[in-house]
């Protein structure tokens, strides 16, 4: 422990090296005005953006008045000793990372097995392209949406639906209810994208416990796994939007229904919580930050092309769309942050639901970008055409 002692009275702070000072005075501040202790900060080691601090019993509320006084995100950790100088505060602060992480699941991995099912990329769209700024770097960033066929076979399909109690002539109103929870982030709140039916939340947790999701859950893993050096991939965890936003939703769209635009979560956007306490707040697709991708699967036994019902993705700069044919067997693969909307069946399906079922993930490839398709894409919408200058760039 560096920093010698301190007068009475004065307990001590640990910080890593990513909270610069001006941030140390304020986080000393905040805690005399909050916990009304003194602190004296001291240096630690550590990767992520930490504060530890000495003999404290309940962080909550300094957390709380960090979030309220607008500071950035940071992972304040309570020690419940105090520490004398044969104490290594800096094993300390790492064991408080580790096990903040394990107490919300932050890193949590998905159990895989190896499957035997043969994959074809048949869709690999580029859309919404920008440039980026972000932590004194620029680059030009697009959004990826991709359709694998074949992950899927048609037994899998068939427990997926018997699993969600989905009829495949009509909704079942048994299970599905009008304008349930639409897991849905628009902006910063939880917003209405139209009403569809949809499963409560409870029976959505026991689909997410089924050994049809968990199979399914594996395979798309699998994939992921494929397509990286190195990957972690994990399920949505309540840290970073809550328990009003699960790792599961459930979609019943039928003729008639009406569907807005909307993006299922952007990293950038998450309220103040223990995920971004953990990871700070990133755009999706910065190298090595948290890839926020939602796989969507179409478990309806046949589905003809005249039934309509694509799921469509929207270029903000340009308003363009593209539509990808809902196929059983089918995962679509898309950055949570690209805008994008059910379209309802045509008078053709009748009563027939185009159901879907929505595992939301988030994965992490230290010092990259997670990949769910391979580079370079095959169509490239609108604003996702790079710039002459990204050319030159790369
Ligand atoms: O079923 C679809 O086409 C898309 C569903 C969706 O976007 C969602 O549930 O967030
Ligand atoms: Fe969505």
């Amino acid at each position: 422990l560096s920093g010698g002692s301190v007068p009475q009275g004065v307990r001590r702070v640990a910080v890593s090296d990513g909270v610069r000072q001006p941030e140390v005075d304020a986080l000393i501040n905040a805690a005399r005005d909050c916990v009304g202790v003194s602190y004296a900060s001291t240096r630690i080691d550590n990767t992520r953006r930490c504060a530890l601090f000495e003999s404290l019993d309940d962080i909550e509320p300094l957390i709380e008045y960090w979030d309220e006084i607008g500071g950035a995100p940071l992972l304040m950790l309570a020690d419940d000793q105090s520490w004398d100088d044969s104490c290594n505060v800096t094993a300390r602060a790492a064991a408080a990372v580790d096990k903040f992480a394990a107490q919300h699941a932050l890193l949590k991995s998905l159990s895989t097995r190896p499957t035997a099912a043969k994959h074809v990329v048949a869709e690999n769209v580029a859309i919404d392209g920008s440039y980026v700024d972000h932590g004194g770097d620029r680059w030009f960033d697009t959004s990826r949406v991709a359709a694998v066929d074949g992950l899927v076979d048609e037994a899998l399909s068939a427990s997926l639906l018997k699993a969600m109690r989905a009829r495949p002539d009509g909704v079942d109103k048994r299970s599905w209810r009008r304008g349930a929870l639409r897991d849905v982030v628009d902006g910063e709140s939880l917003s209405s994208a139209g009403a569809c039916w949809g499963l409560s939340s409870a029976r959505l947790k026991s689909l997410y416990a089924s050994d049809a999701v968990m199979e399914l859950q594996s395979r798309i893993v699998a994939y992921l796994e494929r397509c990286n050096d190195e990957v972690l991939v994990s399920a949505l965890p309540e840290a970073a939007l809550g328990d009003a936003v699960g790792p599961i939703a459930a979609n019943a769209p039928v003729h008639g229904d009406e569907y807005g635009w909307h993006i299922d979560a952007d990293p950038m956007l998450l309220p103040p919580g223990p995920f971004t306490d953990f990871f700070g707040r990133a755009p999706n697709r910065a190298p090595g930050c948290p890839r926020f991708v939602s796989a969507l699967v179409y478990p309806v036994p046949e589905w003809q092309p005249d039934w309509g019902a694509p799921t469509e993705f929207l270029d903000p700069p340009t308003g363009e769309t593209i539509a990808i044919e809902p196929r059983p067997g089918r995962v679509v693969f898309l950055d949570q942050d690209v805008s994008h909307r059910v379209c309802a069946p045509t008078a053709a399906a009748c009563s027939r639901p185009r159901y879907s079922l929505v595992m939301k993930l988030v994965l992490h490839a230290p010092g990259a970008v997670a990949r769910f398709a391979p580079d370079p894409p095959d169509t490239v919408v609108g604003s996702a055409r790079p710039p002459a200058d990204a050319i030159d760039a790369s």
